[in-house]
């Protein structure tokens, strides 16, 4: 059944604090790990946010309307975002020690996502919670607790980025095609 969460009214955002050293430390070790496998876990965590949350599949004209995961696995256009999701984090894992950078990477998704492919923002926060899913479960042996706890505030800083982007250019849900 799908379940979400994060757009009541009420659901203050709040930013993490920065990143420690250590954090940053355990994020890019860990990543190094995960973008060694980045097609395989590329399309894992996207078949598993569009199995679990089929409604984040509207946006996709080319899947959809496809159910099965073996189906979606094979999708030219969810492939090709994957890979696209896997190295926008690449870049930001690079750059958290630039936080110019981050908040410029962070814009241009967020402005491209918003405008362009008018994607609710709740779904970044989706998304989160499934890249933090499938990294446990697929890296367990270097996602330990602590590695898990530093990737949680690491895509909770992504996911405020992305929605005050989405506040600066005005998004509204009405401005969702789907309605
Ligand atoms: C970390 C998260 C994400 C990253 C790094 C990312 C990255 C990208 C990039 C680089 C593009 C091409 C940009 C452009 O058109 O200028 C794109 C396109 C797109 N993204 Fe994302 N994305 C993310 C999350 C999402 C989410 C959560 C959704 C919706 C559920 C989504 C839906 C789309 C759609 C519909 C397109 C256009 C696809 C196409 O034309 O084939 N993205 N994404």
């Amino acid at each position: 059944m799908e379940r979400m969460q994060g757009e009541a009214e009420g659901d203050h955002l709040e930013r993490p604090s920065p990143l420690t050293d250590k954090e940053r430390v355990m994020i890019q070790d860990s990543w190094a790990k995960v973008y060694e496998n980045c097609d395989d876990t590329g399309v894992a965590i996207l078949v598993r946010l569009f199995v679990n949350f089929p409604s984040s599949r509207q946006y996709f004209s080319q899947f959809k309307h496809i159910e099965e995961p073996e189906e979606l696995e094979r999708s030219a256009q969810l492939r090709k975002h994957a890979n696209r999701v896997m190295n926008g984090l690449n870049t930001l894992v690079e750059s958290l020690d630039n936080s110019e950078k981050v908040a410029s990477v962070l814009k241009l998704l967020g402005k491209a996502h918003a405008l362009r492919h008018k994607v609710e923002p709740v779904y970044f926060k989706i998304l989160s919670g499934v890249i933090l899913e499938v990294l446990g479960e697929a890296f367990s042996e270097v996602v330990t607790p602590e590695v898990a706890a530093a990737w949680t505030k690491l895509l909770a800083t992504i996911y405020c980025g992305i929605n005050a982007v989405y506040e600066e250019v005005g998004w509204s849900k009405h401005s969702s095609s789907s309605g």
